[in-house]
């Protein structure tokens, strides 16, 4: 790692990731509108993240974060616009392929209660390939172990699993079918600190040993200056801010600047810039 200098303050910054980040799009909004009942949520959304960078999407409750990642999901549609994913435009027809090729870590893991950890992980593979039972079982002990789990976890029901290892196992099920870009909700979200940090570090390791491309929605600030290498923030139905943390914090908007100045705000930004 390296380090470089921002205004203000010393931050790392991963030098595999800048030169993996090229300016490939790997997701594209455009003239995006969302509505419910006339009621708009979303009036004319426009961003790009590109292939290799940690994107979060940030925002107050009810600002729409939720319902973009639907619809980057295909779960929605939204009023108007389009989102390209891997520079097609995303429709219901190619569902499948996309979700080939992204992953999606929900907030709450979204594991199967009744299967053991290591057969949620290997349920995609199972789902869509036609691996061997070995192969997907050897694949599914790489996955637990890529994101720190040890063997013995593959074999508890998630009931059985603490917070941390929870979205650990629910990661290591997004990634088991080698995603490009993976989505990941409120990803450290009820978690303790040093749990919540452990996992921000992987996130980041994952990206740079995978050359990832992350998409998240997170209101955790520490999270967001510590990984996200450019965010935009939603409300009043638009882009009220977007750039890097530093661009978006300067933001004059007051929403922005309530939800960046305060303690809380100052607090992780001062952290991230004096990590250690
Ligand atoms: N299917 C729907 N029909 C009607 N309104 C909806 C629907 N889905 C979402 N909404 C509304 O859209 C708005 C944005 O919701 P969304 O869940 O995307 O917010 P959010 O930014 O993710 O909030 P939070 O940070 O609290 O999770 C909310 O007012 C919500 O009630």
């Amino acid at each position: 790692m390296v380090f470089t200098t921002v205004k203000g303050g010393t931050r790392p910054y991963r030098t595999l990731a800048a030169f993996v980040m090229v300016n490939e799009y790997v997701l594209e909004v455009r003239n995006l509108h969302t509505c419910f009942a006339g009621d708009c949520i979303h009036e004319d959304l426009n961003f790009e993240v590109r292939r290799g960078e940690i994107f979060a999407v940030v925002g107050g409750s009810g600002s729409g974060k939720t319902v973009l990642l639907r619809e980057a999901l295909l779960l929605q549609e939204p009023t108007a616009g389009t989102i390209r994913i891997f520079g097609e435009a995303s429709r219901r027809a190619e569902k499948e392929g996309l979700r080939q090729r992204t992953g999606v870590l929900f907030q709450h893991g979204a594991l199967f209660s009744s299967l053991t950890v290591q057969q949620n992980v290997e349920a995609p593979l199972l789902e869509h390939t036609t691996l061997s039972p070995r192969l997907r079982h050897e694949l599914g002990c790489l996955k637990l172990a890529l994101v720190g789990l040890a063997s013995e976890s593959g074999r508890k029901l998630p009931s059985q699993l603490s917070g941390g290892m929870l979205k650990r196992a629910a990661l290591a099920r997004a990634l088991a079918l080698d995603p490009e870009l993976l989505f990941l909700d409120e990803p450290t979200a009820g978690l303790d600190p040093a749990s919540a940090d452990a996992l921000d570090e992987l996130i980041l390791q994952l990206r740079d040993s995978l050359g990832l491309t992350v998409v998240m929605i997170t209101h955790d600030l520490d999270t967001l200056w510590r990984a996200a290498d450019r965010a935009i923030f939603l409300g009043e139905g638009r882009i009220l801010a977007g750039g890097t943390m530093e661009e978006i914090s300067g933001s004059g908007h007051p929403l922005v600047q309530a939800y960046f100045q305060g303690n809380r705000g100052r607090g992780a930004r001062e952290a991230a810039w004096n990590p250690g």
